[in-house]
């Protein structure tokens, strides 16, 4: 095999992000399988009829392959996901700087089958005290699992294609996951009308096991391909040299990046969360436009993540992108507010600002970060936006109970915040102001990159430390080794 796979040309690595990406097509199908499925999850089981979903005398819907779980119960199940996510995804991060992608692939991907195994599981118990532990306590392995596979996920993709085509395989692998997502939009409700509630949730499970079967690809990959390459001396070397508390080293460029993606975020998902329902109060929409009108923001994403990421490759300025998007992102909110436009253009629109914020955010980070650190960075950066998200549902919440037309406000305010902290990031000097690597092109990275080579009259090798191998950190004016490089 290793004979016919070479690691240093290109199809090896988009061989890697092909397995790398169904890594996480099932757990995000598996993620949202709750919501299209509401109604059965907090639905009275205790009804007996033919039809598996009738209206009661007492004019309560009821069916008989239900959970009876009240509002509460059923938002715990997304609220053990974040909050899970939120503290687990800093251990992950640094765990697999420190003991490799291997072990991380294994361990997550085994949570994300057992969980969703385990969720299964416990809707097979209706209407008795275990139910909402069980599924409880699915949740939060398959939280615990996913989330921190997105960690090693995005490693792997910045180890590959760090310095080649970066945000192209960001896109590429957004779009895989977002796909997992639709799917499930679309199939679901199918499924369940074709096998019922338990054998739903059991193929969800099944559907996570292809990225565990995945996991065994990229792994024997990864390594095979680090191995040819004549790298693992020298990985083996930083991630023994790694210390949490290295934490303390990242630049300012990469603080504002988290707090941006933390803002923007705290806009997007909480408002995909609940625009089905403020569609449906505001514009009078059945339930089912309502959710297509809502879903058509990860739609567009999906379509449009691969392209962005390819273009964002070739033109650089992510922070530039990145603020126009935040910018652009509150007239979202303003059209929601306070006019009766037709909805579908404030998600399409919001879908086109996410997908570019998104494809410009994400692939930043390893550029800002030294290469030991991408999985604590990325593990960091997650779990800041968990936390955000998860305050930003609580007061969504809040507004919502008291008054639904605020929403659009709060968000807004989000779209200002991102801005905001994004603003310095807009520098392009490849100088030692915040931004700068950010914004290069491809051309000028390139330049740069050739001038340090000639400056200091450097290969990389195999044996010294990624300080001064990495050539993809060299012209990072971010990065605390850049001093060599700014005269
Ligand atoms: N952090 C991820 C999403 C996630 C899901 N589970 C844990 N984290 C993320 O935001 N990815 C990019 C996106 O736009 O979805």
């Amino acid at each position: 095999m290793a004979s016919i796979l070479s690691a240093d040309k290109a199809y090896f690595r988009f061989i890697i992000l092909f397995f790398n990406c169904l890594l996480t097509f099932g757990s995000y199908f598996c993620f949202d399988m709750p919501s299209v499925l509401q109604s059965q999850f907090q639905g009275n089981f205790t009804c007996e009829k033919d039809n598996k979903t009738e209206v009661n005398s007492t004019n309560t819907t009821c069916c008989v392959d239900c959970l009876g779980m009240n509002p509460d119960e059923y938002n715990l199940l997304y609220a053990i996901y974040a909050w899970t996510n939120a503290i687990v995804v800093i251990a992950a991060g640094f765990l697999v700087d420190k003991l490799g992608n291997r072990l991380g692939i294994f361990l997550f991907s085994s949570f994300c089958v057992l969980g969703s195994s385990i969720f299964a599981l416990g809707a097979m118990f209706p209407g008795t005290s275990v139910l909402l532990p069980i599924m409880l306590l699915g949740r939060l392995l398959f939280g615990a699992g996913n989330g921190s596979l997105t960690i090693v996920q995005n490693r792997i993709t910045a180890f590959w294609f760090k310095g080649k085509e970066l945000a192209l395989a960001f896109g590429i692998t957004l779009a895989f996951s977002r796909l997992g997502s639709v799917l499930n939009f679309f199939t679901t409700g199918n499924m369940y009308a074709e096998y019922g509630l338990s054998w739903t949730l059991w193929i969800g499970a099944m559907l996570c096991a292809i990225g565990f079967f995945s996991g065994i690809a990229v792994s024997f990959l990864d390594i095979m391909g680090i191995n040819q390459l004549g790298r693992s001396s020298v990985l083996a070397l930083e991630s023994k040299k790694l210390h949490i508390t290295d934490i303390r080293f990242f630049s300012l460029s990469y603080w504002l990046l988290a707090i941006t993606i933390m803002f923007f975020y705290n806009g997007v998902f909480p408002f995909v969360a609940d625009a089905s329902k403020f569609i449906q109060d505001k514009y009078g929409y059945d339930p089912k436009s309502a959710s297509y009108v809502a879903g058509a923001v990860y739609d567009v994403s999906m379509i449009m993540s691969p392209f962005l990421g390819g273009i964002i490759d070739v033109v650089g300025k992510r922070g530039v992108m990145a603020v126009l998007c935040a910018v652009l992102t509150i007239p979202v909110f303003g059209l929601l507010a306070f006019t009766n436009v037709y909805p579908l253009v404030s998600t399409l629109w919001l879908g086109v600002t996410y997908s570019v914020a998104a494809a410009s955010l994400w692939p930043s980070i390893p550029l800002v970060v030294s290469r030991a650190t991408i999985g604590t960075a990325m593990g960091l950066t997650t779990s800041i936006q968990m936390i955000g998200i998860g305050i930003s549902n609580l007061l969504v919440g809040v507004i919502l109970g008291k008054n639904q037309g605020h929403l659009p406000q709060l968000l807004a305010i989000w779209g200002d915040l991102s801005f905001s902290s994004f603003l310095p990031l807009t520098s392009s000097s490849p100088s030692r102001f915040v931004g700068g690597v950010l914004n290069l092109s491809k051309k000028q990275m390139n330049l740069l990159l050739r001038r340090y080579e000639e400056e200091t009259d450097e290969r990389p090798s195999s044996d010294v430390t990624y300080e001064q191998t990495d050539p993809s950190v060299i012209p990072n004016p971010d990065s605390s080794d850049q001093d060599a490089l700014i005269t």
